[in-house]
């Protein structure tokens, strides 16, 4: 077994890796001095998969969980949702020791987080994140929250869960494009901090697209250790972790004008990452060699690296980007790349630079 802290002094938690994990959720939640109530927050596709053997461990370490399901995809990710949730936890007199498991991924544990930072004011949560996505990026560091129409994830709060355990054998299920859009945010890790595992992840590709199991829990490992470094240095976002939102700018705006059922967020960050590369490589002069690298990266692990707007859908594309919480005085401020391992955050970048750079993407 893995396991890598993340450092919150007396808030901090184990990320917990391994394999065959879901049958030890039970034990493992034992440890924490929860009370005996629990509820597992999950989605129409993974509840069948997997609450039997959550619902079962939790049993056997003598909790009282209840499930409580919403539909699977990115438009739950509502305050629609958080309100059955809410109506859901009272019906069944969860209380302020009671404590919320979110199995799923990046949607569900985004959800349940911010329903279990809300409900009786706080209560306990716990992360079992089953994608590639939520396993290597949003299970980690506390962002919790869901969407409005406007744009992504504009209500929120920080609130960390008190475990994460990523069971590597729930990623067997996951399907083809869902598995990708992970690895965009794995490929981040690399552009943003770490040049060699950057080549690493050039080198081993064709491996991780076959999941190879160790390729696998190297990867997840390594992304949780630069989220958990970056998170324990700037919790609440006031400086480094803005490194983290490199390519979301533009990510988020594209999921938002497409009303969030075109792209996945892996998908839509990928060619936010290829936009801030190019960039980059205008405003802080990223070599061209490290803007080609880091397109064929995106490109080998099959997700997009190009789209095609017109004038009304940039129009709506920068209103949304207005929206991002990196804007402050009415400026949004970018990350932006030195080079491949580095990025530099509170970047000014003239709007006018953002159209041509979209069309090398077109
Ligand atoms: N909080 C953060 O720090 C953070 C970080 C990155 C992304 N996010 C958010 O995470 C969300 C994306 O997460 P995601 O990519 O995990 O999407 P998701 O939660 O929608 O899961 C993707 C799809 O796979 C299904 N699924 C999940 N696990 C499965 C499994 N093991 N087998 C088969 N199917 C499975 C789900 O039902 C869903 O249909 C976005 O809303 C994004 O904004 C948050
Ligand atoms: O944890 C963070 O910090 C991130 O920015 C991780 C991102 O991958 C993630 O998509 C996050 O949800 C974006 O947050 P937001 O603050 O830009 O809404
Ligand atoms: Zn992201």
């Amino acid at each position: 077994m893995r396991s890598v802290n993340v450092p919150l002094g007396n808030r901090s938690y184990n990320i917990l890796i391994d394999r065959n994990l879901l049958k030890s959720l039970g034990s493992e939640c034992s440890k924490l001095g929860l009370g005996q109530r629990c509820a597992i927050i999950s989605d129409s596709n993974v509840a069948p998969k997997f609450a039997k053997t959550a619902l079962a461990s939790l049993k056997k370490a003598g909790f009282d969980p209840v499930l409580i399901t919403f539909p699977a995809g990115e438009s739950s990710k509502s305050l629609k949702s958080v309100q059955s949730c809410y109506d859901q936890l009272a019906k069944h007199r969860l209380e302020r020791k009671s404590f919320i498991v979110a199995l799923g991924g990046g949607v569900v544990g985004d959800l349940a987080g911010f329903v279990a930072a809300t409900y009786l004011r706080g209560i306990a949560f716990v992360q079992v994140p089953t994608t590639l996505l939520s396993q290597v990026d949003s299970s980690v560091g506390g962002k919790v929250g869901v969407n409005l129409k406007a744009g992504k994830n504009l209500v929120g709060a920080f609130y960390q869960p008190r475990l994460v355990l990523c069971d590597l054998d729930t990623l067997n299920t996951l399907p083809l494009r869902e598995y990708r859009s992970g690895l965009a945010e794995v490929i981040k890790y690399g552009i943003i901090y770490d040049a060699p595992m950057f080549a690493d992840l050039e080198r081993n590709m064709p491996k991780l697209l076959k999941r190879d199991i160790n390729a696998l829990a190297s990867v997840i490992a390594r992304s949780c250790e630069i989220k958990a470094d970056v998170v324990g240095q700037d919790e609440t976002e006031s400086g480094l972790r803005a490194i983290l939102n490199f390519g979301h700018t533009i990510g988020h705006g594209l999921e938002a004008i497409s009303g969030y059922g075109k792209y996945l967020h892996g998908e839509a960050i990928s060619i936010g990452q290829v936009a801030a590369a190019e960039l980059s490589a205008q405003v802080l002069g990223l070599p061209r060699e490290d803007v080609d690298r880091i397109r064929k990266l995106f490109k080998r692990s099959g997700l997009p690296i190009k789209v095609k707007l017109n004038a009304g859908q940039m129009k709506r594309l920068f209103a949304a980007m207005m929206l991002d919480k990196k804007v402050s005085s009415g400026e949004i401020k970018f990350v932006l790349a030195e080079k491949i391992g580095r990025v530099a955050f509170g970047q000014k970048v003239s709007m006018d630079l953002i159209p041509p750079v979209l069309k090398t993407l077109s």
